[in-house]
């Protein structure tokens, strides 16, 4: 048996803490039978092999008499790069446990759950129900809304360095003056209401007039700003912080990809960039091959 989770892209500027798009890269967690003690082999770098990785952690939050296994991880996810690599780990340990201790848990159950583990629903809830999801929890349950996909490339430029979610929401202010919430708030919304109509013309400017949260981690991402210049010159939809950063993400028509890949080379922007796609599925369980 096999769980496949796709990463995530969180916020879409101004939609902080509640819109989120999964993406065509994956965590494949592979089950290799039970054994005497809890074992992950990965390549991830210095994440524990044992009952302390966040998966097995997970499912144990859930069914606590779980049997040990052996489990393999791989995955193409980068760690701590604003690619929801902590909600694709959180989301395969729920699957996990709800395969082995049969909790027949549903879609919503899960994408609960996962956001009280994560402490917000926006990578979680694409990560589960997968494409573009519009989602927030109130009181104890979760509403979430899948938006139409859109039609375009997601070009991510994914800096070498890591930036801990932690460190990057500690640099948000713990107060936002009345006005600007109310006129950041308005810019979310009509968001949500342009992208349900599919008219990323709107969406793209708004995207780009986030209030919440970019002009705080600005300064941890310096690319932000040199790309989203670019992706102006290149006719691109818009560019955005992915979730916390360091990732950006450029939303953009496929025809237009190359050149405006070849105009970040040119900068010498030289890290990793991946083309990447929605993902409409989410989580998906896959029988041995
Ligand atoms: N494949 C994985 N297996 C186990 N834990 C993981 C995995 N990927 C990420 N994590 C956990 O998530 C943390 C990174 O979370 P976070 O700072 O929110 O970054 P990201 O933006 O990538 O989600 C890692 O330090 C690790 O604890
Ligand atoms: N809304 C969160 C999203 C964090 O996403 P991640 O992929 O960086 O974990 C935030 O902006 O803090």
């Amino acid at each position: 048996m096999e769980i496949q989770v796709p990463a995530s892209s969180a916020n879409l500027g101004p939609g902080f803490d509640s819109i989120g798009i999964a993406v065509s890269l994956y965590l494949h967690l592979q089950d290799l039978g039970s054994s005497n003690k809890w074992r992950v082999d990965h390549d991830l770098g210095s994440l524990p092999h044992n009952q302390q990785n966040m998966i097995v952690q997970t499912a144990l939050k859930l069914a606590p008499d779980l049997t040990p296994r052996n489990l393999k991880v791989v995955s193409d996810i980068p760690v701590t790069h604003g690619l929801g690599s902590s909600s694709s780990a959180i989301v395969a340990g729920i699957e996990l446990a709800n395969q082995f201790a049969n909790l027949n848990l549903s879609a919503e159950e899960k994408v609960e759950i996962a956001s009280q583990i994560e402490g917000h629903p926006d990578n979680v809830a694409p990560a589960i129900l997968g494409g573009l999801v519009v989602g927030t929890n109130i009181g104890d349950h979760f509403d979430a809304f899948a938006a139409p996909l859109p039609p375009y490339d997601l070009v991510a430029y994914i800096p070498e360095y890591n930036l801990a979610t932690k460190k990057a929401r500690a640099v948000l202010p713990n107060q936002l003056d009345y006005h600007q919430s109310t006129h950041a708030s308005a810019i979310a919304n009509t968001l949500v209401a342009a992208l349900f109509k599919k008219d990323y013309s709107v969406a793209g400017e708004l995207i780009e007039a986030d209030e919440f949260h970019e002009q705080y981690r600005s300064s941890l991402v310096p690319e932000l700003a040199k790309i989203r210049q670019i992706s102006h010159a290149n006719g691109a939809v818009a560019t955005y912080l992915s979730g916390a950063g360091p990732t950006v993400m450029t939303i953009i028509d496929s025809e237009k990809t190359t050149t405006f890949i070849n105009a970040v080379r040119q900068d010498k922007l030289n890290d990793r960039i991946e083309v990447l796609h929605p993902d409409p599925d989410g989580v998906v369980i896959k029988p041995e091959p």
